[in-house]
């Protein structure tokens, strides 16, 4: 029984009331406001879609690290102005220290490596898949939580480690059943952005600032976006010249634009090239467009995208070889992507790609009187010893056992019946041939 004691206002989670109303103090069942619980078949499917995550960094070579959700806000407090500081989960506990449920994992991330400070040798690679948090205005309905997988490489300032987070992606995407016709990769360089604020003679205090707002390109109106841009304090030409290049899709026009020698244009060829050697030349394009809304991006970055159009970026990532230092650190070079649990989803059921995750039980072991139920648990035990998922079912009636047996998928059914038991068998029943025969119990495998 729910708790029917205290009243039920103390139980409800503040915000909204519950839609169950209040009837005689019964707790809120829904979980907290943008929270979700995940029922066993929910389970089924973000577990299948985590051992895809974990099944790649094995074959990326990486290893797995984990943080707690709970970090010091001062990870996560830049004055950018990103989306994702301005919604953080944040409060004070109970010893006065001012933490957050954290929003993204790379911060984390940059923490352990300063940590580990020597004892780690370079290049890391390390993966995690982690729970991440925002708290959004009431008004919009969105998640306030979702999981990433994280994939970061620590001590290689080339873009060969881009190239190689780029192949995970691909890998992960190529284990799903998806294609390159389905989805492609965007990719740029914040060094674009660089060398145009550069021909403009713009101070480099405010490159983070136009990253965040030129993030916005395809979310709000160019318009707006030009707006932003001068409040910033950029002259209208310097507006239009970073307009012009952003919209730029292909490198040798970029280089006519930047001119040749330009550090970005040199790694986006070398990035290429890889591409073509690790053979996914197909699933990645130039997109000038590209700079990814996180103010800690420095050079190369890049997002999977839907070819439809119709949802939004499934991953996204990029290089970020200053961030250690705005923790006061020596800078270590590094690159990482993030990629969440909910668009992904959003793509297989589009693509009709979401495997068939019904349960599978191999026995299930049915005493069929009450003095039986003894002998029952010994032979579910020495069942579950060799490794065989059992499912012991009790106080019911046999026509229930069938249907139960059907439901999970079981492979036997081991009945426990007295005559048999007199002579020291059980009864198996193999629950897809139909064929039924009496085995001995100690000789049961
Ligand atoms: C589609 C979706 O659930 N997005 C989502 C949900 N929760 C978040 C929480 C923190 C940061 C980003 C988040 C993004």
């Amino acid at each position: 029984r729910l708790f029917s004691s205290a009243s039920s206002s103390t139980l409800t989670h503040g915000e909204a009331s519950s839609t169950h109303g209040d009837a005689d103090g019964v707790v809120e069942v829904n979980p907290p406001r943008g929270t979700r619980d995940f029922t066993p078949e929910d389970m089924r499917l973000r577990t299948w879609l985590f051992d895809q995550f974990r099944e790649v960094s094995r074959i990326m070579a990486f290893e797995e690290v984990d943080f707690p959700v709970l970090e010091s806000e001062a990870l996560f407090i830049r004055k950018a102005g990103e989306e994702i500081t301005q919604q953080l989960y944040n409060f004070e506990d109970k010893g006065g220290r001012r933490v957050v449920l954290r929003p993204e994992i790379t911060p984390s991330l940059a923490r352990l490596v300063i940590k580990q400070g020597k004892s780690v040798s370079l290049p890391l690679k390390w993966f995690t898949i982690g729970q991440c948090w925002r708290y959004e205005r009431m008004t919009r309905g969105r998640r306030r939580e979702h999981y990433q997988w994280n994939m970061d490489i620590f001590g290689v300032p080339k873009v060969r480690a881009e190239a190689e987070l780029l192949h995970a992606i691909v890998l992960l995407f190529q284990r799903l059943g998806i294609t390159s016709s389905d989805v492609g990769i965007r990719v740029s360089s914040r060094k674009v952005l660089q060398a145009v604020l550069n021909m403009y003679f713009i101070p480099e205090h405010l490159f983070t600032e136009v990253c965040v707002i030129v993030d916005k390109l395809g979310k709000i109106t160019r318009e707006e976006i030009e707006k932003e841009l001068i409040s910033t304090g950029l002259s209208s030409e310097a507006v239009q010249g970073i307009i012009n290049v952003l919209s730029l899709k292909s490198l040798s026009k970029l280089e006519e634009v930047l001119g040749s020698g330009v550090e970005a244009v040199a790694d986006l060829k070398k990035l290429f090239s890889f591409a073509e050697q690790y053979g996914y030349a197909d699933w990645i394009c130039f997109d000038a467009s590209v700079v990814r809304g996180l103010a800690y991006y420095t050079g190369i970055v890049f997002e999977a995208f839907d070819r439809e159009g119709k949802l939004r970026a499934i991953c996204g990532g990029g290089r970020y070889d200053r961030l250690l230092s705005t923790f006061g650190s020596e800078d270590i070079p590094a690159c990482g992507f993030g990629f969440g649990d909910a668009v992904i989803v959003e793509l297989l059921k589009e693509k009709g790609l979401l495997p068939d995750l019904s349960r599978q039980i191999d026995d299930i072991v049915f005493p069929l009187d009450e003095e039986l139920e003894g002998p029952a648990s010994s032979i579910a035990s020495s069942l579950r010893k060799k490794g065989r998922s059992v499912d012991l079912v009790e106080d019911k009636r046999l026509k229930w056992v069938f249907k139960h047996a059907e439901r999970i998928n079981a492979s036997r059914l081991i009945l426990v019946g007295n005559s048999e038991w007199e002579r020291g068998m059980v009864r198996v029943k193999i629950l897809s041939t139909r064929e039924e025969f009496e085995v001995k119990a100690g000789e049961l495998e």
